[in-house]
């Protein structure tokens, strides 16, 4: 009590008060301009559809609110969601799918869906409305990605196996200090069935992707390149065993 008295012990009061101000100011500064991040890893959450446009017969793009305007989903680049829904017989299904959007798309996400006519979660995408809700969790994969940690990437892709490398690019092209190359191989059965395709006129090459393909567009094997590869299973099958025959070591490669 004698301390509080002294001319002294009131100045360290007042610095004290004056310090717990500022820092309750900086912490509720602080945390209304830090985006809230959406996903959960443990929890399913679920997101409005707001909009679903079709882009083809079988491929939709559904856009999904947020919780708040100024919230972001918070998902790592390359890392993927689970979204869960119902099959046709009313059974859980639940399945891996990437966002095309960015933490830097404020307020919402988009998920490019092919829609497979047996698919079980086909389905539940193929049934949405605009106004239904979708419960996500994540997020999920080993992919972890740094600006300039390979010099480059060379990328193979299989019909819905472009949304990854989509996300992985756009974010290296969106960061002007991000000087990695990339190089993307995309394969599709038909040109109807190319997602996310600019509207032109289809000039690209046709047939498997082969080795001599991989070696004409692709980074050769080096230290610093990075080959990553996402397609249906029989696809990511032999794009491995081409990389193995063209000398890729394991840690040049990752399967999605
Ligand atoms: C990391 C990751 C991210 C993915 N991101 C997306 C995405 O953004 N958009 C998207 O549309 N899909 C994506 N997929 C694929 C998705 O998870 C499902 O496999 C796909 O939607 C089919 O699920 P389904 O339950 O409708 O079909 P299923 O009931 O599993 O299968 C139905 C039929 O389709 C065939 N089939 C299933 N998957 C494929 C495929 N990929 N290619 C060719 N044939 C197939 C099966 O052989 C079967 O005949 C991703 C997969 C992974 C692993």
């Amino acid at each position: 009590m004698e301390f509080l008295e002294t001319s002294e012990g009131q100045l360290y009061i007042g610095v004290g008060v004056g310090l717990i101000a500022v820092g309750v100011a900086a912490y509720f500064l602080f945390s209304s301009t830090k985006p809230k991040v959406c996903l959960d890893p443990e929890n399913f959450k679920d997101f409005k559809l707001v909009k679903k446009t079709q882009l083809s017969h079988n491929v939709a793009k559904f856009k999904f609110a947020l919780h708040t305007p100024t919230s972001v989903l918070g998902l790592p680049i390359g890392q993927h969601i689970s979204c869960r829904g119902k099959d046709s017989q009313g059974e859980e299904v639940i399945k891996p799918y990437t966002p095309t959007t960015l933490d830097s798309d404020v307020g919402y996400f988009e998920l490019v869906i092919k829609m497979y006519p047996q698919g079980r979660m086909s389905h539940h995408f193929r049934e949405m409305r605009e106004g239904d809700y979708l419960d996500v969790k994540g997020p999920k994969g080993r992919f972890k990605y740094q600006p300039g940690q390979v010099r480059a990437f060379g990328m193979l892709a299989g019909g819905s196996g472009i949304t990854p490398m989509f996300q992985v690019t756009r974010a290296i092209l969106e960061n002007p200090n991000d000087k990695t190359k990339v190089h993307l191989i995309y394969a599709n059965v038909t040109h109807e069935d190319i997602l996310l395709k600019p509207p032109e006129e289809w000039s690209g090459g046709v047939g498997f992707v082969s080795k001599e393909m991989i070696q004409t567009h692709c980074p050769a094997p080096a230290p610093d390149i990075q080959i990553l590869r996402c397609g249906p299973p029989p696809m990511n099958k032999a794009m491995a065993a081409h990389l193995e025959a063209l000398g890729y070591a394991p840690e040049m490669q990752f399967q999605f």
